[in-house]
Parts: structure tokens; sequence; C-alpha cells
């Protein structure tokens, strides 16, 4: 039987191809404690200013600045203290000529003061029970306020849509009085790894097999990316199993991704199982490496990706193609992962057609970005992912790259995200990869 020839296909056309059956998830509520590392089910507006209300950033005597014109070193001027307020109160009566009211930080600012002087700036008197104070120089009117609305004005747009919650994301959800925060719902991802020679983890090893490594990697992708994933198992190459379990668990979640069994071997069953589903194979061949054999198919708008087997080729796949559609679902408008430009920190001699995702180190050093491959370039490697924190492109071509040569990279860790035409790199790379440091 003759080998299947598949057509590769460029890697932004196959992301474009994957985008095309892009959907949005719904919204539900989780209380606010629960929200961190949720995505927002809508924009964060300021529905008042903050502060609401002119306050004091200091402890010390609210006064009205006018009185302070004349006040030199050579001239103290004594003003009464008529009242004293903590942040919460309120001093509602009336303050007069040369009177003043002391105040702590976060008080808000009586009505008829206008500055405020700090309490080491004075000297402070007693006479009579009644307190005073000496002040030798003049304030200006708004001196030492925290004006209404000087950190955000009503209606502001904090924080969009699809946000992915952090702790100052938290804090303005506290804020705006949010108990319980509208998310959306995270995309049900179901994996199922396959291959006769994986063995649970639990296992010892036996000759000719290795344990499911990509199962649990895509598992914490999956919850990097912001999705539920469900493990449905681990199955050997059998067609009519694997094909009984890619069926049922399809059902069960939002988009399913495999492991293993999509190129041309005898037991590779991922495209025998499309063809009995009756998916349509959106493609199955990319000019990248690694993950050239990632496949994706589509059955009633719904996505299959047949990522991998090989750990590295699993792991860029997943990156490059399911997790924007994760993050889409979510309703981020930035879905993809943030690209750079960074020094390339060894050389690379490897000349290849198809364009390298290569697994990546990403250090600074005095304000230079530099990307170090990790490990050996192989998309059958496990160990250089545990160091990858970013993916360097190498555009195809028939030469290699040089130390300090300029290269896009793709930075896994980042939860801000870009754009479709930020992500597409070929462009941008092949400008600027051969200009040297
Ligand atoms: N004649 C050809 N052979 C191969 C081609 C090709 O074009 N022509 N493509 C190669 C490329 S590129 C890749 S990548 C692999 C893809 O293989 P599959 O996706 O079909 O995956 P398997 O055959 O099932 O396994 C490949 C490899 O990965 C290991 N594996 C599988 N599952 C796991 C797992 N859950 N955890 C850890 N490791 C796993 C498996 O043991 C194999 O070593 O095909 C090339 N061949
Ligand atoms: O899919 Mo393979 O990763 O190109 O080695
Ligand atoms: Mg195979």
């Amino acid at each position: 039987m003759a080998v299947e020839r598949r057509n590769p296909i460029k890697v932004n056309e196959a992301i474009e191809r994957v985008m095309t059956y892009k959907r949005e998830g719904s919204i539900s509520y989780v209380p606010i404690e629960q929200s961190y590392g949720n995505f927002l089910g809508e924009d964060l507006i300021a529905d008042h200013p903050i502060p609401p209300f002119d306050r004091s950033p200091y402890d010390g005597f609210a006064i009205q600045s006018g009185d302070t014109i004349d006040a030199s070193r050579g001239n103290p001027l004594v003003f009464e203290v008529i009242g004293e307020i903590g942040a919460g109160s309120v001093f509602t009566n009336t303050v007069g000529k040369m009177q003043a009211v002391r105040i702590m930080t976060g008080a808000q600012i009586p009505d008829d003061c206008d500055a405020v002087v700090m309490l080491e700036v004075v000297k402070e008197l007693e006479d009579g029970g009644k307190s005073y104070f000496e002040l030798k120089r003049s304030i200006e009117n708004g001196d030492n306020i925290s004006f209404t609305g000087e950190d955000t004005e009503a209606g502001t747009v904090l924080a969009a849509k699809g946000t992915h919650i952090n702790p100052g994301v938290v804090a303005l959800l506290a804020t705006f009085g949010y108990k319980n925060v509208p998310v959306s719902v995270k995309p049900k991802i179901g994996i199922i790894a396959t291959g006769s020679e994986l063995l649970a983890l639990d296992e010892p090893l036996q000759p000719g097999k290795i344990r499911n490594s990509n199962a649990y990697m895509t598992y914490s992708q999956i919850l990097r990316a912001g999705g539920e994933p469900i493990y449905f198992g681990q199955f050997n190459d059998d067609l009519d199993t694997c094909f009984e379990q890619v069926q049922a668990a399809f059902e069960e979640v939002d988009l399913l991704i495999t492991t293993g069994g999509v190129s041309v071997g005898d037991f590779d069953y991922l495209p025998a199982i499309y063809e009995r589903l009756n998916a349509n194979v959106l493609f199955n061949k990319i000019g990248m490496r690694p993950g050239s054999v990632t496949t994706v198919a589509e059955k009633d708008g719904k996505l299959l990706f047949g990522l991998s087997g090989n750990p590295s080729a699993c792991y860029v796949g997943f990156e490059l193609f399911t997790r924007p559609i994760i993050r889409t679902y979510l309703h981020s408008d930035a879905p993809f992962l943030k690209k750079e430009i960074a020094f390339l920190g060894a050389d690379f001699p490897k000349a290849n057609p198809f364009d390298r995702f290569v697994r990546g180190h990403l250090t600074y050093k005095e304000g230079k970005m530099i990307a170090t491959p990790v490990g050996l370039d192989k998309s059958n490697v496990v160990t250089s992912l545990a160091d990858a924190n970013v993916l360097i492109v190498l555009p195809g071509g028939t030469r290699g790259y040089e130390q300090g040569m300029e290269v896009a990279i793709i930075l896994l860790e980042d939860q801000e995200g870009a754009t479709f035409n930020h992500f597409t790199w070929n462009d941008i790379n092949s400008r600027r990869s051969h200009r040297h440091v």
C-alpha cells in the first residue's frame, strides 16, 4: 500500500483555518475569592470615581489655604484645632478662619477646607484645654489632597471582557463591589492519549514502553490557557477502541484533543477515526517543525485537535493552534501568545525548509532580551520543555542562524495575549533575523 502524500500548508494558514471555527462561551458568576485566574465575563467599568471623595493622603490638619498666605519662618501663624476625624468619619461642622481639623490619612476633607498640612511641619500647642498649632509656611490651595476621581473617573473601562484576572484586577473587582464576579465559562477540553506503548504513571518501565507524559502536559497547558481539562484516559492503538472513546468523549466536551496516531504509520488511527466520524479534516500537514503532523478536524462546528505523539510537537501544536481557540472562547480579543524580538543566545546551525519553533529560555541582560535554545531540537524530546518559556521562531530557509541575530520569540507564559495580526511573524522575522547586533 502506498503511503499517503500530504501537502503541508503554512502555519498562518493553518491558524486561520482553525480560527474559522472559533466560538465564544457563556458567562457565569464565581465568588470573588475564586476569581483569580479566570477571565472577565464583562467589561469592568468604574461605576463611581476613585477616590469617591476628596481625601487626605497624610495625617495632618485640614485648613483653608487662604489663611496661610502670611505665614513664614519669621511670622508663624497659629491655628485653632476644632475637631478630629479619622478615616471613615466625616466632619460636618463649619471650619472658620484660622481654624483647622485634625485629619488622618484616608479621611474626607471637610467642606470648608482646601488643603492639608502634615503633622511633621507644624508645632502643636495646648492652651486652656484647647489645641493649636503653629505654621511657618504658606500652603497652596489643593496641597496634600487626593482629589475625587484622580485615580479613575466614573465610566472608565478598567479591564476589558476577556482579561485574565490577576490580583490587581481582583483589587478592582473588590473596589467596585463585585462579591460575585462575572467570568467566562471555561471550555471543557477533553484529552485522549493514544499509544500501545504508553504506561500509566505508577507502572514500572517495561521493554519497549514509555510513560504517558503528553496527557498530563496537555492537561496543564489547558489550565494555563484557561480551559477546563477532562482526561478520558490512554488507549492502545486499536481502531475500534480509539474510535469509540473519541466518539463518546467528543459528545461531552467543547473540543477534544488526542495525542499520537496522526502520522502515516500502520497504527496511526486518527485519520481513519476522522473518516468514521464524518469529520471534516482542515489540514493534516503543516510546514513547521516540530508539529508538522498536527491535524485539526471539525464536526458540526466542534474541533478535534489531533496533536502529535512526539512531546515537543504536541506541546507546540497546542500553543499555536489550540490556545487561541480557548482564549477566544473566553472572550479575549487578543487570544494569541504575545510575540517579541530577542537576540538569539546561541548558534542554530541546522537549516530546514520548514519554519521552526525552537523551545527556548528567555533571559534579560542589561536591557536586552536573549533567547537561547534549550535541549535537543528534536520533536521527540521531552526534557527541553521544562526550561522553555519561549518558542524561538526560525523561519525555514537554506541556512542556519547565528548567535546575536534578532529573532522572533513567542512568550509562553504571557497572559496579556496578542491579536492575529500581531502574532503572524514571518514578515517581521525574516526582515530582522539577518541583522547582527
Ligand atoms: N514515514 C513517516 N514517519 C513519520 C512522519 C512522516 O511524515 N512520515 N512524521 C514524523 C513526525 S514529524 C512525527 S511528529 C511523528 C508523529 O507521530 P504520531 O503523531 O503519529 O504519534 P505516534 O506515532 O503515536 O507517536 C510518536 C512518538 O511519540 C511518542 N508518544 C506518543 N504518545 C505519547 C505520550 N502520550 N506521551 C509521551 N510520548 C508519546 C511515541 O511513543 C512515539 O515515539 O511521526 C513521525 N513519523
Ligand atoms: O510533527 Mo514532527 O514534530 O514535525 O517531528
Ligand atoms: Mg505515528
